[in-house]
């Protein structure tokens, strides 16, 4: 497992972060998805050890969050959602100071910041300060310097956030490749639900400190199994009406009709009706739900 979670509990005063949150998620790309005050930056902060956590028990890479903080933060890269950057210094310094830190010695991070910087396209860039980088380009060389030390785990908490459609494409482009052809483990937070799709497998929401959904992207999107779109030749609301009348909902959206199967039926149902009507079905299909959808259901919002 990727990371572990019993219990996690997190109070500021009076405002409960995270409360009782517990969850178990795999290797892989996982998106940690939720509205703004859901408690996605303080699981992070969590999981590194950065804040002490008032209740509850968590691993990361099987390492326990509350007595290996440091062996934590050496085999994850973290890339925060603040700017981190200090003037007066160029990227390839901060990225091997970077390396540095978390151990690593100066002419290893040294050449390791050159490598990395090339592969985040900052090569040509590496000698300039950094105060004077782009937006995406700050972003690039942050996660560089997350990726100095070539970590297991890379967390990036929004990292798209504040990035122009172009920025946002390569950063996502970005994690995608170190997903998949680097094959390192990823925790993305967003409240975006495009760029988790875009990179993740996995997703898990949250919302007031809790685990509100989790599981695979593609089988959350799953057809529902009683839930169909359909088109006929002839008028979509008498066809729902004769559904109706057989116990069976159809509802008219846009140009088809969705049709929920009570349990018991099958299609048969709907190909019956249509014979007796004279009817001709022009189209039937399972409905997929989108990742929004799931979304906002598991937020307890009409879809
Ligand atoms: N240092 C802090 N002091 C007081 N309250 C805090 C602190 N950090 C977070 N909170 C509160 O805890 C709750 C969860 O915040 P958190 O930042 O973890 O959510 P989030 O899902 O990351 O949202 P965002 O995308 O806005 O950062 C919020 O109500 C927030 O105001």
């Amino acid at each position: 497992m990727l990371i572990e979670l019993e219990e996690l509990t997190k109070t500021y005063g009076a405002i409960t972060a995270l409360a009782g949150l517990s969850t178990a998620l795999p290797e892989g790309a996982v998106g940690l998805l939720g509205p703004n005050g859901a408690g996605k930056t303080t699981m992070i902060r969590s999981l590194l050890g950065l804040i002490a956590i008032d209740a509850g028990r968590g691993r990361v890479l099987g390492m326990d969050i509350a007595r290996e903080a440091l062996e934590i933060r050496q085999t994850v890269g973290f890339v925060p959602e603040d700017e981190c950057l200090f003037p007066g210094v160029t990227g390839v310094q901060f990225v091997a100071y970077a390396g540095e830190l978390v151990g690593m010695g100066p002419r290893d991070a040294l050449q390791r910041a050159h490598e990395v910087l090339d592969y985040v396209d900052l090569g040509e860039a590496r000698y300039r300060r950094a105060e004077s980088y782009s937006t995406g380009m700050k972003q690039r060389l942050k996660i560089a310097s997350a990726i100095v030390h070539d970590p297991r785990l890379l967390i990036l908490d929004e990292p798209t956030n504040g990035m122009d459609p172009v920025g946002r494409d390569e950063i996502l482009a970005l994690c995608r490749d170190l997903s998949r052809a680097k094959g390192m483990n990823l925790l993305i937070s967003s409240h975006l639900l495009p760029d988790v799709e875009a990179v993740c497998e996995y997703v898990v929401v949250l919302g007031k400190g809790r685990v509100l959904a989790q599981g695979r992207i593609a089988e959350l999107k799953q057809a529902h199994d009683r839930q169909f779109e359909l088109r006929v030749r002839g008028d979509q609301r008498r066809f729902a009406g004769l559904l109706g009348a057989r116990g069976v909902r159809a509802e008219p959206v846009n140009d088809h009709l969705l049709v929920d199967l009570p349990p018991g039926s099958t299609v048969a149902a709907l190909w019956e009706t249509a014979e007796q009507a004279a009817e001709q079905i022009r189209s039937l299909r399972p409905r997929r739900s989108t990742l929004e959808e799931v979304f906002l259901r598991a937020l307890g919002e009409p879809s």
